[in-house]
């Protein structure tokens, strides 16, 4: 089947029919993932211009590296399947790329120890962490790594959560924000192990899963500076309380100060820290063209991200509403209640009934319940 994606044309396996196994992935539905690579690194090279090479190690069709190569990076794919790298080289030549882009046959967990290069791009089948230690023993810039492995990571699969994230997360109404700082912490472990920082400087949650982009900083002291941004989330499983704390020794709540209930799920060590640079999501939405397939979702999805707060859970508010009994109603008027009684409240990015807040789940059940009508 041929396609058009972001001004390249690729030849890509068809829809997969059932009983048919293809043997090179590629999925339509990533489309967004991959424009927003795209915006990504050429925000990223205004800010860092030295960054030149990038390494697309799990290529499939090629379709990252190929995209990345039309923009001028000088582009490395590699794929451990040989019919992989075979369609990828093909992808190049049909667009000519093939003097800016070679193709490697091999396991990226090898190439990556054995060449340095500015920007690494992780995108498996799942849990991206059998290869965040050879991204981060040589990367220069910037490591962007896929997790679709949502449900350990968001702990609805919680042993396999547990194992693959050397973490404990927990099942909550903010799941697919547990997902995003399970994956983070561990992360920003298996980087420090090699003494660099990583800071996310864009990071969202999208239909089933996580992308993350790590700004890197080489030196132990910024290793250090990453890990005090880890801590644990105390969560009452009956009236929705929550609370953060930082550090790496666990203190957790063992009753619900709000409502006195003992059902506290403990979740962590959790990155509990900012997970996106406001300025840097402002260029990376100047950085969508009109003609990019998911424009407008990309640029909403900005938008979004910008204006969310920073806090380490958000609310769901038909879950809030329905715990209390009391119907919801529109959020724009939900958020304008809780910012008259003097709290700081955004939307988040997780969904149409998301949102952050500095108040408590008191707190905003007595700012908002007058108007719950
Ligand atoms: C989800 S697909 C990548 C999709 C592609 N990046 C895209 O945007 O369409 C995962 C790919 O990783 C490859 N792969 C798995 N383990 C690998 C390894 N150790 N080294 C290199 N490639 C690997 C698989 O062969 C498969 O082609
Ligand atoms: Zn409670």
């Amino acid at each position: 089947m041929r396609v058009t994606e972001g001004g390249v044309e690729l030849e890509v396996p068809g829809e997969q029919t059932e009983g048919i196994e293809e043997s090179v992935f590629y999925n339509p539905r990533q489309e967004l993932n991959r424009d927003l690579t795209i915006a990504t690194l050429r925000a990223f090279r205004e800010r860092e211009e030295r960054a030149e090479s990038y390494l697309d190690a799990m290529t499939a069709s090629g379709v990252r590296g190929v995209r990345a190569a039309a923009d001028g990076w000088d582009v490395t794919c590699c794929d451990l399947e040989e019919d992989a790298v075979d369609l990828a080289r093909e992808n190049l030549e049909r667009n000519d790329l093939a003097a800016e882009a070679r193709v490697e046959h091999r396991n990226v967990n090898a190439l990556a120890h054995d060449e340095a290069f500015d920007v690494i791009d992780l995108d498996p089948y799942g849990s991206p962490m059998p290869f965040a230690d050879a991204a981060f023993a040589r990367c220069r810039d910037l490591v962007c790594v896929t997790a679709t492995d949502t449900a350990p990571l968001c702990g609805a699969h919680f042993n396999s959560g547990i194992r693959s994230y050397s973490a404990v997360p927990q099942n909550t109404d903010y799941h697919a924000e547990m997902g995003v700082r399970t994956l983070l912490s561990a992360l920003a472990r298996s980087a420090a192990r090699f003494d660099v920082g990583v800071d996310p400087i864009f990071t969202h949650a999208t239909s089933h899963y996580v992308r993350t982009y790590l700004e890197l900083d080489r030196k132990a002291s910024a290793a250090d500076a990453a890990l005090e941004h880890l801590g644990y989330i105390s969560h009452c499983e009956d009236c929705l309380y929550r609370e953060a704390e930082h550090g790496l020794i666990a203190d957790p709540l063992e009753s619900c100060p709000e409502c006195g209930g003992e059902r506290v799920l403990v979740a962590g060590p959790l990155w509990l820290g900012p997970y996106r640079d406001r300025e840097f999501v402002a260029a990376v939405r100047e950085e969508i063209p009109d003609d990019f397939g998911t424009a407008k979702t990309g640029r909403e999805l900005c938008n979004a991200l910008e204006a969310e707060l920073d806090r380490p859970t958000h609310y769901d508010q038909h879950k809030l509403c329905k715990n209390w009994g009391l119907p919801a109603n529109a959020m724009d008027e939900f958020l304008a209640d809780l910012r008259a009684a003097g709290h700081a409240a955004s939307t988040a990015h997780y969904g149409g009934t998301t949102f952050k807040t500095d108040a408590d789940v008191g707190e905003i059940r007595e700012a908002t319940e007058a108007n719950l009508v």
